[in-house]
């Protein structure tokens, strides 16, 4: 099944690093979310993230792999998405793990079940950002001209603002999406309440809501609220 994201308000993220029971997952799955994003900065591998896949089958919500490493390109996904990390230092995390993914899988990729992710990452503190040599002491305009280049130099289908862990500038992020034109603007970061999901909401085409899932189930579950606003 092909995904059509420019509906979506709201997805979690599931980590395949992290244990989630199963009552846990089918409550995800059946919150009425848009979709799931399966995928993590650490500890993914290929068996725990098939192991995860296979237990989000069982139920009818959109599934879709976020590519964080070549070990775990698994197949059976609705869609997958690759992030390009705009403001990485290291040029490994923009282009060199794709060419070497490319050199492997080129020949066989289909192209029309991957959509492209231009990230920014803003919490200095995430394990992406030192990964990947994020430069985060970006403002407003730098950030606007990475959204620029997204969706009008590189033509992603997604523009990605992470936060992983921390709630970030919701006036940021409101800007960046107003420069955009065709991609869509995924918050991800630190939403860990109905307040901060609205907030978020109201800035970004869709949030993204992860760790609170694994610290705090019934507030995750509350989020899914902002898709009736
Ligand atoms: C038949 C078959 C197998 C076909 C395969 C077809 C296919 C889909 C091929 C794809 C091949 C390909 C191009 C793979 C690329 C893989 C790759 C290594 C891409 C690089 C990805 C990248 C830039 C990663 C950097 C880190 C990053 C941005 C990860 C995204 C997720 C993220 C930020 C999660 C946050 O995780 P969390 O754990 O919450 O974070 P913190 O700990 O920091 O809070
Ligand atoms: O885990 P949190 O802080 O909710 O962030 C969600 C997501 O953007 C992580 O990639
Ligand atoms: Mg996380």
């Amino acid at each position: 099944m092909k995904v059509d994201i420019s509906g979506w308000k709201h997805v979690f993220k599931l980590d395949p690093d992290k244990e989630l029971t199963d009552e846990a997952l089918e409550r995800i799955c059946l919150s009425g979310t848009d979709a799931v994003l399966v995928g993590g900065s650490s500890g993914v591998t290929f068996d725990n993230t098939v192991d995860l896949l296979a237990r989000i089958r069982r139920y009818e919500v959109p599934c879709v792999l976020e590519l964080s490493t070549r070990e775990a390109v698994v197949p059976g996904f609705d869609m997958s998405f690759l992030p390009v990390v705009l403001n990485a230092r290291d040029p490994e995390w923009i282009v060199g793990q794709h060419h070497k993914a490319l050199k492997e899988y080129g020949a066989i990729m289909d192209w029309d079940e991957l959509l492209t992710e231009g990230y920014v990452i803003l919490n200095p503190d995430s394990t992406a950002a030192r990964v990947t040599e994020a430069d985060t002491s970006l403002d407003a305009r730098d950030v606007a001209a990475y959204a620029r280049m997204a969706d009008r130099m590189l033509r992603m289908s997604i523009f990605y603002i992470e936060y992983s862990g921390t709630f970030g500038d919701m006036m940021l992020v409101r800007k960046a999406r107003d420069v955009l034109t065709q991609a869509r603007l995924f918050y991800g970061g630190g939403i860990d309440s109905l307040e901060k999901a609205e907030q978020a909401a109201e800035a970004a085409h869709t949030i993204v809501v992860g760790n609170v899932v694994y610290s705090d189930l019934e507030t995750a579950l509350s989020t899914v609220r902002v898709k009736r606003q």
